[in-house]
């Protein structure tokens, strides 16, 4: 049986758990289970904190996991990205008093708060800087007006955490952050079926199905402003003047190649959600 980790609480749990389910997997009924076993597919499940995930899979004792980018380079384990998942997303930034820091290097010789000190310090030593991190479990934005920390480095998602304690952010992106699919490096039986199904679940919920009739003299146009992942499906319609057209789009672009084919003479444009997808 393949041996996943996933959240068993915080920012990823939900999603994540929704996730499975959508690809097919039976997860735990009951929130408080550690450990649940789906034999029909084959796999098991363990509920762990998102932070430990990339422990537990580094060390091989799990073979692949669902936590963050943030929380995975943080580990310093062994485990490495398989996938990235859509979901989960945020920046980690520096921030600082109003008015107080500017740059990178402004960092030089002051205290740091964060709950991320692996990625933060291989961060600071990437670019030459000497800052003494102070770890703090959570909260660290209190940690500037409390007088524990010059600056803060942490998970930044709307700002408005940052905001409310009166800090900033400066100086670059330390990471773009998502949830993301890890691995221990080791081909396991089963790995490759979990990687397809969560990215039939992210295809599903990011592409449509664009069905349309076009005159076929304006068939290349159309099939120009919606290529389709491979190659657009053409099928003939009894007109022989007119074919009927099936291909997939990004949902975000949904309405913007409607607009563009009813122009060009397209017509009966529909668009159907996609509920499960192989590629
Ligand atoms: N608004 C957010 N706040 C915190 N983490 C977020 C947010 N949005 C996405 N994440 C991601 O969720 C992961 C952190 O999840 P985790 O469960 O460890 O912390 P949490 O949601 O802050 O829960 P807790 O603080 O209760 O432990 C990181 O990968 C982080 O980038
Ligand atoms: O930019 P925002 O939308 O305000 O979100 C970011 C904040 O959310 C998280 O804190 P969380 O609520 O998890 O508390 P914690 O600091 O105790 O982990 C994170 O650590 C930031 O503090
Ligand atoms: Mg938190």
């Amino acid at each position: 049986m393949l041996r996943i980790a996933v959240p068993n609480k915080g920012s990823l749990a939900e999603t994540a758990a929704q996730m499975l389910w959508e690809a097919g997997y039976t997860g735990r009924r009951d929130p408080r289970d550690l450990h649940t076993a789906d034999p029909r597919n084959g796999v098991e499940f363990f509920y762990l904190r998102p932070r430990d995930i990339a422990t537990y899979v580094g060390s091989g004792a799990l073979d692949v996991g669902i936590t963050g980018r943030d929380l995975l380079l943080d580990s310093g384990s062994d485990a490495a990205e398989i996938a990235p998942l859509g979901f989960g997303d945020s920046t980690f930034r520096f921030a600082g008093p109003a008015g107080g820091f500017t740059e990178l290097a402004d960092l030089e010789g002051v205290r740091v708060a964060t709950s991320y000190p692996g990625l933060v310090g291989a961060f600071l030593a990437g670019h030459g800087v000497t800052a003494k991190l102070v770890k703090l479990d959570g909260a660290v934005e209190s940690a500037v007006r409390l007088g524990v920390a010059d600056a803060v480095a942490d998970v930044v998602s709307t700002g408005s955490t940052l905001r409310k304690a009166g800090l900033e952010i400066f100086g670059p992106v330390i990471l773009d952050s998502e949830a993301v699919l890890i691995g221990s490096g080791v081909d396991k039986p089963g790995a490759a079926t979990l990687l397809r199904r969560l990215q039939g679940v992210l295809v599903a919920r990011q592409y449509v199905l664009l069905d349309y009739d076009v005159p076929v003299e304006y068939l290349e146009r159309a099939t120009a402003a919606a290529p389709g992942f491979e190659s657009p499906t053409v099928s003939p319609l009894h007109d022989p003047e007119w074919v009927a057209v099936r291909v997939m789009i990004p949902r975000v672009d949904m309405n913007h190649v409607m607009d563009e084919l009813y122009e060009l003479g397209a017509r009966a444009i529909l668009v159907s959600a996609i509920h499960a997808a192989r590629l």
